[in-house]
């Protein structure tokens, strides 16, 4: 059993060849009705023509006379009745919705959409090398047609992102240039790219190519009054002393909300980009080293790799078996459902992808292995899990993320967990599958990245000693970029480990 990005999508492969086939009979079916037609209309003319050859003696012949008529009223019903009534298509269209059930819907295309262009953002990705199916000087996919690059600026569009929009027609009017069959006609592109590059604040660019567009369709209504509007606009601003360049300023070209023009951000995008946004002074103490704690990890100790001393961070590799993660990833399957949007307290609300990312709850209840799995998190930390305890799962498509958030609950968030649970004083985190490209785990605060790899688990603690959070552990899953991400989460509440990890009456521990 393969797991590709989503479980949905999936099915849409499957989709689309169950579709291919149906039209291929639909059109099989259609063209013996059009060859008969073909047919038919030969004979008429064949008729036509010998009739006409001695038109007296067809007209003085009965039985020619007879069948003259006759073609003109029982053949002609028969030929309308079978060949030329809908019959083919109505049955077809009939089919549609059993056919066309489970398939991507609008929301899906927006979702996709949203996700390429996020990506795009994020890892600083050339447009014209996304529209060539390059991706970091990787092929992955078929070049886009203008009309592809089209449709996604028309998203971009309907969101209000003007500066995709931008980016997109203007490509999709670079790749028409040198389409030999086109996808799409060159008014449609201008009118989007030129209301964009407006709302952008570049006039004068604007008014330039609503003058290229009134060249391709003089009589175009709107393409007339904008002219007019921003023509006007600029002869105005000119008159209040404005010069050219200030009429073609852009601020804040990403129309990026307030959150991300923060630094956090900047910071969160750059680590997802695999860049080194601060230095560490103690990097050069971090160590990897076998443990074996406890008997379990005699024969097969724990790989363990800290990434950071305090806040304390670490790995440990090689952590699952292969058929766990196969196991877990079927449980889950199932279950799978889209993750909504988590949204706290503070206004830089995290999100996940809304369409791009789907997850799972599996008990301690469900199965032995879960049960087992918890187990072993125990030995690994020494940290005690109730049982009633869940491990969520998580699958990331492509574009799939999440936004540095805590995982500890805030003071004032004080009905997040039940009281005799407490928050989340730590997270275990499974990486169960490698991901191709992107999908890193990023602390903006810290300047780490954690890298996804298949089998291993990441742990930190989110809250200090003296049971406050700690604001250092803010993170982040970056989006996928290729490839999927499956993650196993669990969250260790502070009930239980009075003893493991006793609180402490400092401020700073
Ligand atoms: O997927 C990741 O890398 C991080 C996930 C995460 O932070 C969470 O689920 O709370
Ligand atoms: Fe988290």
């Amino acid at each position: 059993e393969m797991f590709t990005a989503l479980v949905h999508m999936e099915k849409s492969i499957h989709a689309e060849k169950r579709l291919a086939k149906e039209i291929r009979s639909y059109v099989t079916k259609e063209r013996e009705r059009l060859n008969e037609l073909e047919r038919i209309a030969n004979e008429y003319e064949s008729h036509a023509e010998s009739a006409m050859g001695d038109m007296h003696a067809t007209l003085a012949n009965p039985v020619s006379a007879f069948l003259l008529v006759k073609r003109f009223t029982t053949d002609w019903n028969d030929v309308l009745n079978k060949y030329m009534t809908p019959n083919n298509t109505n049955q077809f269209i009939a089919s549609l919705p059993q056919l066309t059930e489970g398939f991507p819907s609008p929301e899906d295309l927006d979702g996709a959409a949203v996700a390429l262009l996020r990506l795009q953002d994020t890892y600083v990705l050339p447009t014209d090398k996304v529209a060539k199916g390059e991706i970091k000087g990787v092929r992955y996919s078929p070049k886009m047609t203008a009309q592809d690059c089209f449709q996604l600026g028309k998203v971009a569009y309907s969101q209000g992102d003007y500066y995709h929009t931008m980016l997109w027609m203007k490509e999709a009017l670079t790749i028409l240039e040198n389409e030999t069959s086109k996808t799409i006609e060159k008014p449609i592109i201008l009118d989007y790219l030129a209301y964009s590059t407006y709302m952008q604040g570049n006039w004068i660019h604007a008014l330039n190519l609503t003058k290229e567009w009134l060249n391709e369709e003089p009589n175009h209504v709107r393409a007339q009054s904008n002219h007019d509007y921003y023509s006007k606009l600029i002869r105005e601003a000119k008159e209040n002393g404005k010069k050219d360049e200030e009429l073609d300023v852009v601020n804040n070209p990403r129309q990026l909300d307030e959150y991300r023009q923060s630094e956090e951000f900047a910071k969160y995008e750059a680590l997802c980009r695999g860049e080194e946004t601060q230095v560490y002074p103690l990097a050069h103490k971090l160590t990897c080293q076998y443990k074996r704690h406890h008997p379990y990890f005699i024969l097969r100790p724990l790989k363990e790799e800290i990434m950071y001393f305090d806040p304390w961070i670490a790995i440990y590799h090689d952590l699952m078996t292969e058929s766990e993660v196969k196991r877990i990833q079927e449980m889950a399957g199932p279950r799978l459902h889209r993750s909504g949007v988590f949204v706290t307290e503070d206004n830089k609300s995290p999100t996940t992808n809304y369409r791009t990312s789907q997850s799972a709850w599996l008990s301690d209840n469900d199965d032995p292995l879960i049960r087992a799995f918890s187990g072993k998190i125990h030995l690994m930390s020494n940290l005690t899990l109730p049982t009633a305890e869940h491990l969520q799962v998580v699958n990331y498509g492509i574009g799939g993320h999440y936004e540095p958030h805590f995982d500890f609950a805030r003071k004032r968030e004080i009905n997040t967990f039940e009281s005799w649970r407490g928050n989340r004083i730590a997270t275990v985190i499974f990486y169960m599958t490698d991901v191709e490209a992107g999908g890193v785990t990023a602390f903006p605060n810290l300047g780490v990245k954690l890298y996804p790899e298949a089998r291993s688990c990441a742990v930190w603690y989110n809250l200090m000693k003296s049971t406050e959070g700690d604001y250092r552990t803010r993170h982040a899953g970056c989006p996928v970029l290729t490839g999927s991400k499956w993650v196993a989460n669990k969250w260790i509440h502070e009930r239980g480990q009075e003893f493991t990890r006793p609180c402490s009456l400092k401020p700073e521990e």
